[in-house]
Parts: structure tokens; sequence; C-alpha cells
């Protein structure tokens, strides 16, 4: 029975429209990429790797379906200053030279790519309806949006809300309004949604915020948790967490799936060069 389950799961999930990340390695552990109509959390310190990968998508999007990608344009929703624009013209350098025959020619990427800043999650809130009309009404050389990442959803709700009663149900209620106002326009508009999310230490004794199949996560050799608690966890399909260990020069970073509808978990190594941010085999 359980088994019928999983193969019904993965003959849906075969069936779904995915993005890659621009890495083979990392596409597999996630079945071939990013799926599309849910929304995919990326959750690690600061310094993981968090940005890299969203910046990675982003471009990797306008690739045609044979190469991974869903011929898309993307929305850029960060609520970090200053936006990364030296990094995402230096990868775009990266990805025109790797395929130089698969992007619409003579275009710059970066004109598919909508930036948004935004500075707290109210102001998130009342953007989903510019949001809705943007999907539907922008087209640029022809590439409808594909893809939404909020970078980070974490510094949304990193400084105004305290521990009180009143707080807390904001804060859920904020969660549900941002989280559910994403789904249905990744459901309607068949579009990969990332948000980046930032970890806590973990304080013993809290094991209810454990999710997923890892009975820990350590990163710097802390062992930390996805900020937010259960409440915002509970708003995303997958989770995918970035780690790092620094010794001397040397860092060593690794992506593990945590959880998602369709997947067993699974890990890989990666490093971020230059050129990007690529999943290392056999290590
Ligand atoms: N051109 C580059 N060459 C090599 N490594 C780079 C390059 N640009 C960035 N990096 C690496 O990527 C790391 C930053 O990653 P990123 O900005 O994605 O972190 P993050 O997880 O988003 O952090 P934060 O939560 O602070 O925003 C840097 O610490 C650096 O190690």
């Amino acid at each position: 029975m359980k088994r019928e389950a999983q193969n019904l799961l993965q003959k849906v999930d075969e069936k779904s429209e995915k993005c890659t990340v621009g890495c083979p390695i990392l596409d597999r552990n996630l079945n071939g990429g990013i799926p599309t109509k849910s929304i995919t959390e990326v959750v690690g310190e600061s310094g993981s790797g968090k940005t890299q990968i969203c910046l990675q998508l982003v471009l990797s999007a306008q690739l045609p379906p044979s190469h991974g990608g869903l011929n898309g344009s993307s929305l850029y929703i960060y609520t970090e200053y200053p936006f990364p624009i030296r990094r995402l013209k230096q990868l775009s350098l990266s990805l025109l030279s790797s395929h130089p025959n698969h992007l619409l020619s003579s275009s710059d990427p970066l004109s598919r790519i909508i930036l948004r800043g935004i500075s707290s999650a109210e102001n998130f809130v009342e953007l989903l309806p510019d949001i809705e009309l943007c999907l539907r009404y922008w087209k640029s050389r022809l590439l409808p949006i594909r893809v939404i990442v909020v970078d980070s959803i974490a510094a949304l709700f990193r400084s105004e809300f305290g521990n009180c009663c009143f707080d807390l149900k904001r804060r859920s209620s904020l969660f549900f309004k941002i989280s559910g106002g994403l789904k249905l326009l990744a459901e309607r508009f068949g579009l990969v949604v990332v948000v980046t999310n930032q970890v806590v230490d973990f304080i013993e004794g809290n094991e209810s915020v454990r999710i997923g199949n890892f009975s820990e996560l350590c990163s710097s050799g802390r062992r930390v948790c996805p900020a937010l608690g259960i409440s915002w966890a509970n708003c995303v399909n997958s989770r995918i967490f970035l780690s790092k260990d620094q010794t001397g020069i040397k860092i060593t970073r690794f992506s593990s799936l945590l959880f998602a509808p369709h997947l067993p978990l699974s890990s890989s190594q990666f490093v971020i060069t230059e050129k990007g941010l690529f999943g290392v085999e056999n290590v």
C-alpha cells in the first residue's frame, strides 16, 4: 500500500514541470529541479549560498525546457539591501558563455528579471494584487514570468514582532496571507516559487521545531533550526537546507533536501565559484 502511494507520488512528480537550478547534481537531488505550482524554501545561515542559488535559478529559468529551464522571466523580491546586482551580472555572463545558443539572442538576461525591494510583511501582502497584475500583463520579449523569488522571508519578521500573544497571532496571520497568496499564484500561473529563510540556534528541549527527516541540523559547528518556527514550516511544500563549515580558508558546503511531498531526503556537497554554485560528485 505504502509502495503504491509512493509510486503514485512519483508519477505525479514526473509529470510536474521543474526548473533547473543550473547544476545537474543539485537538480538530481530534486528529481530534475525545483517544481512549479508549489513553494520551495531554501534555508541556511548567512553566507551559506541562499542568494547564490536564487540568482542562478532566475537566470537558468530563461533557458528552454530542453535545457531544464522554463523559457521564463522572473520576479525577484528582495528584503535585504543592497541587492547583489554585480553578482547577478557576473552570473549572467557565466550563463551566456555556457549557453551561447540557448538564450534569446542579442538580449540581456538581466532584462528578464524584475527586481523589487520590500520592507515589511504588510508591504508584501499589499503587493500581492500588483504581482498578480504583473504576472498577467508583463511580458519581456515574449517570456512570461515563471519564477518568483522572495529573498528573504525571515528578514520581514526579524525585529518588529515580539513574543506576546497578539504579535504571535499577527505574525501567523501574515505567514498564511503571504504563503496562501503565493500558492494561489503558483497554481494559477504555473510558477516556481522560492523563498529563503534564515536559521537560529537550536534551543535544547525545543524538539517541536524539528520538521523533516534529519534528526538535527548543523552549520559552522552549531546546532541550528530554521527561523520562523512551526507555523511557517507548514506554509512551505519543500525545504532545502544549505550548510557550511570552514577550516582555515577551506569552506565545505552541503545542500540537503529536508522534506518534499514527493522525494526522499538527499544531500550533496557543493562549491561556489565565480561562475556560480555547483554540486561536487563523490567526495
Ligand atoms: N564571485 C564569487 N566567487 C566565489 N564565491 C562567491 C562569489 N560570490 C559569492 N561567493 C560566496 O557566496 C557566499 C555568499 O552567499 P550568499 O550571498 O548566497 O549567502 P546567503 O546565504 O544568501 O547569506 P545571507 O543570509 O547573509 O544573505 C559568500 O560568502 C562567498 O563565499
